[in-house]
């Protein structure tokens, strides 16, 4: 896990309103390796979705550049999956054809692309829903379906915004092992924007705090491998965890 995956150089980025100009990000430097999954944590407001934005090529950074495996980001790339809070499943189509949807959009779709679609599904547990529809399943189950469209495509980068900050507790704690367990072993470089710190720590390789107006780093804290866990489950129930999760709150609690 050495290759360096994602490159933020200096970025900024400047929102134009008919009224006003808003530098949302300023000198945003930041290397993510391949393989490596990381959060970014910051108060409402400090720009985490504006990042995602960029990364995934919807919009260009005013000011610096993104590099993706060594190529500059010109805009989206069939390389990153994005994911969000909300599920935006198809109600009108099967859970099958929610899931082929990514595949389809890209021309991609066929029987080696939909079996491998079908065994995701199979691994969230998944399988025996397929041909119902999406108000048929739970918000957690929903979800997981969003995941795996995610996944079906195979892209390198997962970008995750708060895709459980909309379910139960328990629903939440369950789904982030399985997300980890099923992103661990797919190899992927994930990206996830949350607001938990909780959810951060037990999940990243690394935690990427930032304060706001306008948008920057303030501190990048590893996560020691002691208390990482292939499980964020077990990881929440360590000590250190604690430990942790003052030293980031502290940060934030003092923003700049
Ligand atoms: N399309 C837009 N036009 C103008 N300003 C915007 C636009 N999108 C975001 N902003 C502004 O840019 C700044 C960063 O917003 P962004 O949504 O990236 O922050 P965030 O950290 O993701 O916030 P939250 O945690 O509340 O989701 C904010 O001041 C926001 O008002």
């Amino acid at each position: 896990m050495s290759e360096i995956s994602i490159i933020l150089e200096r970025i900024s980025k400047n929102y134009h309103t008919q009224t006003d100009e808003i530098l949302a990000v300023k000198d945003i430097d930041l290397s993510i390796k391949k393989g490596e999954f990381i959060s970014l944590v910051g108060p409402s407001g400090c720009g985490k979705s504006t990042i995602l934005s960029m990364i995934s090529g919807l919009f260009p950074p005013s000011e610096g550049k993104i590099i993706i495996n060594g190529q500059e980001v010109t805009g989206p790339s069939q390389k990153i999956g994005y994911m969000l809070q909300q599920d935006y499943l198809l109600k009108w189509r099967t859970i099958e054809e929610n899931i082929l949807l990514g595949l389809e959009i890209q021309g991609r779709l066929n029987e080696i692309t939909k079996k491998h679609a079908l065994y995701l599904l199979d691994e969230m547990g998944l399988s025996s829903y397929a041909k119902a529809h999406p108000n048929q399943l739970s918000g957690g189950m929903r979800q997981r379906v969003a995941l795996v469209r995610t996944l079906a495509t195979n892209p390198d980068i997962l970008l995750l915004d708060e895709p459980f900050s909309a379910l139960d507790y328990q629903t939440k704690l369950k789904l982030e092992d399985l997300v980890v367990e099923t992103i661990r072993k797919h190899q992927k470089t994930t990206i996830l924007v949350t607001h938990d710190l909780g959810e951060a720590i037990a999940m990243s390789d690394r935690v990427v705090i930032l304060g706001k107006n306008p948008g920057h780093v303030k501190k990048i804290i590893p996560i020691p491998d002691e208390l990482r866990d292939p499980l964020p489950f077990i990881t929440r129930e360590k000590s250190e965890f604690q430990t942790y999760f003052h030293m980031i709150w502290g940060e934030m609690d003092n923003d700049e």
